[in-house]
């Protein structure tokens, strides 16, 4: 997957406008949040003008109550001040971790959804980092900027408003810097959100890094790998910092030419001002007024960098949330009418009550697969598949390494689609029925057994339908020989996967193998089940499997005579096609692929 994605050409409101299905549940407590920090951030605004009267007042008049009565307002405008912020951030904390959760959970329930297809392109990382980085992004943004730019932006209106009003010259001098600091901005805000993307991204780069390095420190201790990962993960991580020292010089120029303009602006203002109080022109009250509140609308004009900044980063990770949130996920159909348009696809025959004899069981009629990954052109992996496994029979699937084997056996239970032909379950095309019932009839172990942070119980009974309980699981843990989990420290309750007790390789495949027919499927598919077995509990599994298969019809992936012979035909693929289907002997006999496939076992098993 491409490390940076191309930013679309989307303005920063417009993909901002995207959360608002999210926001909207709390859309009146922000709303009122933001309204009561405008009062708030206005009520500052006052206290210049209080100023104003104490020092053209009780200060010339030297009036010791009148100063008092004025430092009592100020100070009560101070705590109303002070007391307004702190309702805005009550009103707020609590929905807007309410969105934050809401979002993650529908990210989750998305890539859940989302077919393998697209798992095979997207890094675990940037998946990783969108569900964590960009959604604490997005809650910061609500939280903060969206409400400060109002407020801010309210508060810079009002404030030129007052001082326009105490005095039209001063004013104008002040508002001299606003061009050239509107025009920084837009500058700054195309710029940012290009190295914002990037910096994103590394961050999900990175992340895929350690993932991995974790997943895998076996191999790289194994192969002593630690520094080459560590150099990897510095390169890395070097150059997220470059991106991020580059965000900080963007914000570094931005905040330069905010702070001093409007500080020149103040300045000149200042010596204007005396210089008209000197002559007459300008009571010492006004001055200290309009200074006083040209000093106040500081902050909301020197925060606007860093505001715009988190905005153009929310932004960002808007964009990236929506990239996941906007694919496809499985079952929407976009796929299939891709193909159906471009006339690919095979129409759905017709829906079989019952299943007549040619049509029972599992049949591919012209089956064709490309990767939808796979370099433009390149040939279809799987070019015309025509197999026919009867209702109750077993067919072995072998074939040379890369042949496609793994490739077919995931087209059954619709982990891909089909890319044109079709597949049928007792006559019925699989497209015509909906994926819940299908992967309700069909049972699938991979090679390579994957258990999840659960007990050995809950990971064998995920196969099963729900309410399944303890005589499924011993009858299932049974065929398999996993006897083994019974002498666990508890029992079939033992933890496993990564948060617990590490299995043997065997162990984990037999685990796999019980999940597998645990909720006695109708159709099985195993992908060479058996490989991590030593001879003897592979001959114990077979022996309990053949149990299993006499009323299953179970499409096995092979690669040794003792499994093929588990079935009672083979289908050799070759080529993207069924070369050949028989019985294990026929095809040793007839066909020298076969058996060079199947050589070094073959006296033993002739
Ligand atoms: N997600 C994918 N995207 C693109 N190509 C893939 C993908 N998965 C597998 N392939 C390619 O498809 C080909 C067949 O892979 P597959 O795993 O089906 O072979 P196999 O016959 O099961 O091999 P083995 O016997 O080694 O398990 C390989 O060349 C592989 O590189």
């Amino acid at each position: 997957m491409p490390t940076t994605r191309a930013t679309a050409d989307r303005s920063v409101v417009r993909t901002l406008l995207r959360l608002w299905p999210y926001v909207r549940p709390v859309r009146a407590r922000l709303f009122t949040a933001a309204a009561v920090a405008v009062v708030a951030s206005c009520t500052g605004l006052v206290i210049p003008l209080v100023l104003k009267w104490l020092v053209d007042g009780p200060v010339a008049d030297r009036d010791p109550a009148g100063v008092w009565l004025g430092a009592l307002y100020l100070l009560l405008l101070g705590i109303a001040e002070a007391v307004l912020f702190g309702i805005r951030r009550w009103l707020v904390a609590r929905p807007l971790s309410h969105v934050e959760a809401e979002m993650r959970a529908d990210l989750y329930r998305r890539l859940q959804r989302l077919p393998v297809a697209f798992h095979d392109r997207w890094a675990s990382g940037q998946l990783l980092s969108r569900g964590t980085t960009d959604l604490m992004l997005l809650r910061v943004f609500l939280a903060f900027p969206l409400t400060f730019l109002l407020v801010n932006g309210v508060t810079i209106l009002v404030g030129v408003a007052i001082m326009l009003a105490q005095d039209r010259t001063l004013g104008l001098v002040i508002l001299g810097p606003a061009v050239p600091v509107m025009w920084t901005c837009v500058v700054f805000e195309r710029r940012y959100a290009r190295v914002a993307r990037r910096a994103q991204d590394q961050v999900g780069d990175l992340t895929t890094v350690v993932e991995e390095s974790v997943l895998g420190i076996r191999v790289v201790k194994g192969f002593g790998r630690h520094r080459s990962q560590a150099r990897a993960f510095r390169d890395l991580a070097g150059r997220l910092r470059g991106t991020e020292l580059r965000k900080a010089r963007l914000l570094a120029t931005i905040w330069g030419v905010i702070v001093a303009l409007p500080e020149v602006a103040i300045g000149a203002a200042l010596v204007l001002g005396a210089v008209r109080v000197a002559d007459g022109d300008l009571s010492a009250g006004t001055l200290v007024a309009f200074l006083s509140t040209a000093l106040a609308l500081r902050w909301p004009v020197d925060s606007i960098g860093f505001l715009l900044a988190m905005t153009q980063e929310a932004a960002t990770a808007t964009e990236r949330y929506f990239e996941v949130m906007d694919e496809a996920p499985e079952g929407s159909g976009e796929a299939r009418e891709a193909l159906v348009g471009s006339g690919e696809a095979a129409v759905p025959g017709p829906v079989a009550v019952g299943g007549g004899r040619a049509g029972s069981g599992i049949r591919f009629e012209g089956v064709r697969f490309r990767y939808p990954d796979a370099p433009p052109g390149s040939p279809p992996l799987l070019d015309g598949i025509d197999l026919h496994i009867r209702a109750g029979e077993s067919m072995a699937l072998v074939g040379a390494t890369g042949s496609g084997k793994t490739t077919l056996t995931a087209l059954v239970p619709r982990l891909y689609e089909v890319t044109s032909g079709r597949i049928t379950l007792n006559g019925v095309d699989i497209t015509a029925m909906s994926r819940e019932e299908l992967r309700s009839r069909v049972a699938v172990a991979f090679e390579e057994p994957t258990l999840f942070s659960a007990s050995v119980g809950e990971n064998v009974l995920m196969g099963a339908p729900d309410g399944a309980g303890k005589p499924a699981l011993d009858r299932a843990l049974a065929i398999a020989r996993a006897d083994f989990a019974h002498t666990l420290p508890q029992g079939t309750d033992t933890r496993v996967g990564e948060q617990g007790l590490s299995l043997s390789g065997g162990q984990r495949q037999r685990l796999a193998l019980a999940r597998a027919v645990v909720g006695r499927p109708e159709f099985l598919v195993l992908d060479d089940p058996l490989s991590a077995l030593d001879v003897h509990t592979e001959a114990a599994v077979e022996a309990a499997l053949r149990q299993v298969l006499a009323d299953t019809t179970a499409l096995i992936v092979a690669h040794r005579p003792s499994t093929v012979l588990l079935a009672d035909r083979v289908a050799l693929l070759s080529g993207g096609r069924i070369a050949a289907v028989g019985t294990h002997r026929q095809l040793l006999r007839d066909h020298a692929e076969y058996a060079h496939l199947m050589s070094g076992e073959r006296q033993e098993t002739r």
